[in-house]
C-alpha cells in the first residue's frame, strides 16, 4: 500500500528529474530562448508540469503509489454510497412499518409510560433487570417484587420497597392491540455531562392512531395511579418547569379555618374554571388571584395544597427569592405555565424587601458602606446580599402582562400585608384577600375534634359536617366584607358559632391499625364534649393553629390528658413569648444604643474631619440635623 510519504518520493523524484535534463537542454540553446515571452508555456512543459487535463491524468497515473490511492477513493466512495443507500432504503421501508416514539427522562410522559409499562406482563418477567426504589413521583412502587406487599409504613420507616424495571440497553418485546412493541432503555450524555435516559417505543403498525390509543392509555393509567396526590413542580436554573414532587391529597375537611373561608375559596375557584367563556364574552383576562395573608402556621399554605387537590390541579411553585432569577426569567417562567394550574409565589413580601433594600441601598450607598465598615469592626456580621433580582414592575407585568398565562391560579401568601404595594393587590391581580388569624376557640374544638373522632364516625361526620357548612354558607349574616375587594372575612364572632362544623382528616392507618384504634374509643357525643372543654382552655386568637397541632400532637392517644395539661400548656407558652419578647427587647435596646453610639461616633468623626456630613440631598440633611442636636 502506498503511503503518503512513497507518493511524495516519487512525485519529487519525476519532478527533480525531468528538471536536470531540461537544464542540459536549455544551457545549450540559451540563445535560441532569451527574452521571448511565448516560450513560458513550453517552459512549464519542458519543466515536467502537464498543461492540459488528459496530460496531467496520465503524468499523475504514471505515478504507482497514485493510482493506488485513486483505486482505494473510488472503491471506498462507491462503499460508503452503498451503504448510505442501503441504511436509506432500509429506514424507509422501518418506518413505513414502524412507528418509533422517543421520551425523554425529564419529560412527565417517560413517568407515564415506565408506569404504564410496568403494568404489561412482559415487562413484569423480564429475564435481564434492574433493581431500583424508583417510584416515577408516584407513592407507590411501580413493580413490586413478588412476595414484598404494598406497606405504607415503608414510607415512615424510610425503608423504601424494592422494585424491578428491565434493564438498559436491552431490547424487550410484547403485543399490544396485537401489534408487535419493542421497547428500549438507552443512558446518553448531556450536557455538563448529565446522565439523560430515553425510552423509545417501536409499534409495528402502518396507522398512527395506535401510538395516540397507547399514550392516551398510559396517561389514564399514570393518572388513576396519582388519584390520590398532586404534583408540584418548581422552575429549575434555566427556568424550565421541573416536577419535584407528587403529594398525597389533603382532605379539606382537614383544615379548620373560621366559618365560610374554604366555601369561599373552593366555590370561587370552582366557578372561576367554569367561566372561560365568560371571561372572554366580556374580554377579560382569564387569571384568578388570591392573596393569603395573616398568621404563621394559620394554615395558608395547607389550604392550598388542599385546594389543589379538590380542583385536580398541579401546584407550580414560583420562587422569587431564588437567586439569579430576574424580571425576564420570571416573565418567561409565567408564560409557560399550563393552561389550567395553581401558580404558588410563598413570602410575596420577601422579594419586595430585597427590592426595597437594594432601592435604598442605592439611595444611601456611601452611608450603607461606612455604617457596613463599622458594624465590622464591631464583629457583627452585615446581612446577607440578595439574591433575587425581580423588580416590583417586573412581577406586576408578569402577572398581567401581554405574556401572562391565562387560565392560572394565583395564590400568593404573605405574614406582611402592610408591607404590599397596593398596585400588587389591586383586583385583577389580587382579586380575593383573605386574613388569616391565630386560632379561634372554634377552630381549637374543631382541631381537637379532628384529632380524637373514631374512624368509624370520621366519614358519618364529615357528611353531616359538610351539610352544617352549606347550611352556614346560605346564611351570610355572619360575614363582614373587610375590603373593597370581593373578599368575605367571618366577623370574629361568627367564629364562636357552634353551628358549624369541621370532620377530621383521613386516619392514618399502618397495616390496618391506626393511632386512634391504640387510644380510647369515644362516641362522637363525648368528642364533642371534651372538644368543647379543650376550647374553654384555649384563649382566643392567641396560639396558632399549628402551635395548637403541635401540642395536640404530643397526646395522639390521651384526649383526656390533653385537655387536663392545656391549661398549664397555655401557661407556659405565655411564659415563653414573655420571654423572648424580653429578650428581644434587650437585643433591640441594645442594638439602637449602639447605633446610636456609632452614629455619634461617625458625627464627631464628621466633625472633627470637617463638613463632609453637610453635603447636599437628604443624607447630608439628616446628618445636619443630628449636628443641631
Ligand atoms: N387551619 C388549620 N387547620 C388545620 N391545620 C392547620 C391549620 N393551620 C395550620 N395548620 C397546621 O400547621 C402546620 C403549618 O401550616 P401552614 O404551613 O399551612 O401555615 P402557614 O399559614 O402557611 O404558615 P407560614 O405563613 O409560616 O408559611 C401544618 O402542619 C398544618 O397542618
Amino acid at each position: 500500500m502506498a503511503t503518503p510519504l512513497l507518493l511524495a518520493q516519487q512525485i519529487f523524484s519525476a519532478v527533480s528529474t525531468s528538471g536536470v535534463s531540461n537544464q542540459h537542454d536549455m544551457s545549450g540553446c540559451a540563445n535560441i530562448t532569451a527574452s521571448n515571452a511565448t516560450l513560458v508555456p513550453n517552459q512549464a512543459q519542458a519543466a515536467g508540469f502537464p498543461t492540459d487535463i488528459s496530460s496531467l491524468i496520465t503524468f499523475l497515473v504514471s505515478f504507482s503509489a497514485l493510482r493506488d490511492w485513486l483505486k482505494l477513493i473510488i472503491f471506498g466512495s462507491a462503499l460508503e454510497t452503498c451503504r448510505r443507500l442501503c441504511l436509506h432504503f432500509y429506514t424507509k421501508i422501518y418506518n413505513s412499518f414502524f412507528i418509533t416514539a422517543r421520551f425523554e427522562e425529564d419529560d412527565s410522559s417517560y413517568d407515564w409510560m415506565m408506569v404504564w409499562l410496568s403494568k404489561q406482563p412482559s415487562w413484569k418477567t423480564a429475564r435481564d433487570v434492574q433493581i431500583s426504589t424508583r417510584t416515577f413521583n408516584l407513592n407507590s412502587n411501580a413493580v413490586l417484587i413478588e412476595g414484598e406487599n404494598e406497606d405504607p409504613s415503608s414510607v415512615v420507616s424510610g425503608n423504601r420497597q424494592l422494585a424491578y424495571l428491565p434493564s438498559e440497553s436491552t431490547v424487550h418485546s410484547f403485543w399490544y392491540k396485537r401489534r408487535w412493541v419493542r421497547v428500549s432503555r438507552t443512558i446518553r450524555q448531556g450536557y455538563y455531562n448529565r446522565r439523560e435516559e430515553v425510552l423509545e417505543l417501536c409499534i409495528l403498525s402502518t396507522k398512527h392512531h395506535v401510538l395516540n390509543e397507547l399514550l392516551i392509555e398510559a396517561k389514564k393509567t399514570y393518572q388513576e395511579a396519582q388519584e390520590n396526590t398532586i404534583s408540584i413542580y418548581n422552575s429549575d436554573s434555566h427556568n424550565n418547569w421541573n416536577h419535584i414532587a407528587s403529594r398525597p391529597k389533603r382532605p379539606l375537611t382537614s383544615i379548620v379555618l373560621d366559618p365560610g373561608i374554604k366555601d369561599l375559596l373552593i366555590d370561587d375557584a370552582r366557578d372561576f374554571l367554569a367561566s372561560k367563556a365568560w371571561y372572554s364574552a366580556r374580554g377579560i383576562p382569564f387569571r384568578r388571584g388570591y392573596l393569603l395573608y395573616g398568621a404563621p402556621g394559620s394554615g395558608k399554605t395547607s389550604i392550598i395544597h388542599s385546594l389543589a387537590g379538590e380542583l385536580g390541579l398541579d401546584v407550580y411553585i414560583i420562587s422569587l427569592s431564588r437567586s439569579l432569577l430576574d424580571d425576564t426569567a420570571l416573565g418567561e417562567l409565567i408564560s409557560e405555565l399550563p393552561e389550567k394550574c395553581i401558580a404558588l409565589m410563598e413570602d410575596i413580601d420577601a422579594a419586595f424587601s430585597q427590592t426595597l433594600n437594594r432601592d435604598l441601598e442605592a439611595e444611601e450607598t456611601g452611608e450603607k458602606s461606612e455604617k457596613n465598615g463599622e458594624q465590622q469592626n464591631q464583629g457583627i456580621s452585615p446581612p446577607p446580599p440578595p439574591t433575587s433580582r425581580i423588580t416590583l414592575s417586573g412581577l406586576l407585568n408578569a402577572l398581567d402582562g401581554v405574556g401572562a398565562q391565562e387560565g392560572r391560579i394565583l395564590f400568593a401568601t404573605t405574614n406582611k400585608y402592610s408591607a404590599l404595594d397596593p398596585a400588587l393587590c389591586r383586583p385583577g391581580r389580587m382579586d380575593i384577600h383573605i386574613h388569616f388569624k391565630l386560632a379561634s376557640k372554634y377552630q381549637a374544638r374543631e382541631l381537637y375534634r379532628c384529632f380524637y373522632l373514631p374512624d368509624s364516625e370520621a366519614k358519618e361526620f364529615e357528611a353531616k359536617t359538610k351539610k352544617a357548612a352549606e347550611k352556614e354558607a346560605a346564611d351570610d349574616s355572619g360575614y363582614t366584607s373587610v375590603d373593597e375587594k370581593t373578599a368575605l372575612v367571618p366577623s370574629s364572632s361568627s367564629s364562636d358559632a357552634g353551628s358549624v362544623v369541621s370532620g377530621g382528616p383521613e386516619p392514618v392507618t399502618f397495616n390496618g391499625s391506626s393511632h386512634r384504634s391504640r387510644g380510647p374509643q369515644l362516641s362522637p357525643a363525648k368528642v364533642a364534649d371534651l372538644a368543647a372543654q379543650f376550647a374553654e382552655a384555649i384563649p382566643e386568637r392567641e396560639f396558632s393553629m399549628a402551635a395548637l397541632q403541635g401540642y395536640l400532637m404530643a397526646y395522639k392517644v390521651r384526649p383526656f390528658e390533653a385537655i387536663k395539661d392545656a391549661r398549664a400548656w397555655v401557661e407556659k407558652e405565655r411564659q415563653e413569648v414573655a420571654k423572648k419578647a424580653a429578650k428581644a427587647g434587650k437585643v433591640a435596646a441594645t442594638s439602637s444604643s449602639t447605633e446610636l453610639a456609632t452614629t455619634r461616633a461617625s458625627a464627631y468623626s464628621s466633625r472633627g474631619r470637617g463638613s463632609r456630613g453637610r453635603g447636599s440631598g437628604s443624607r447630608g440633611g439628616r446628618r445636619g440635623g443630628y449636628y443641631t442636636d
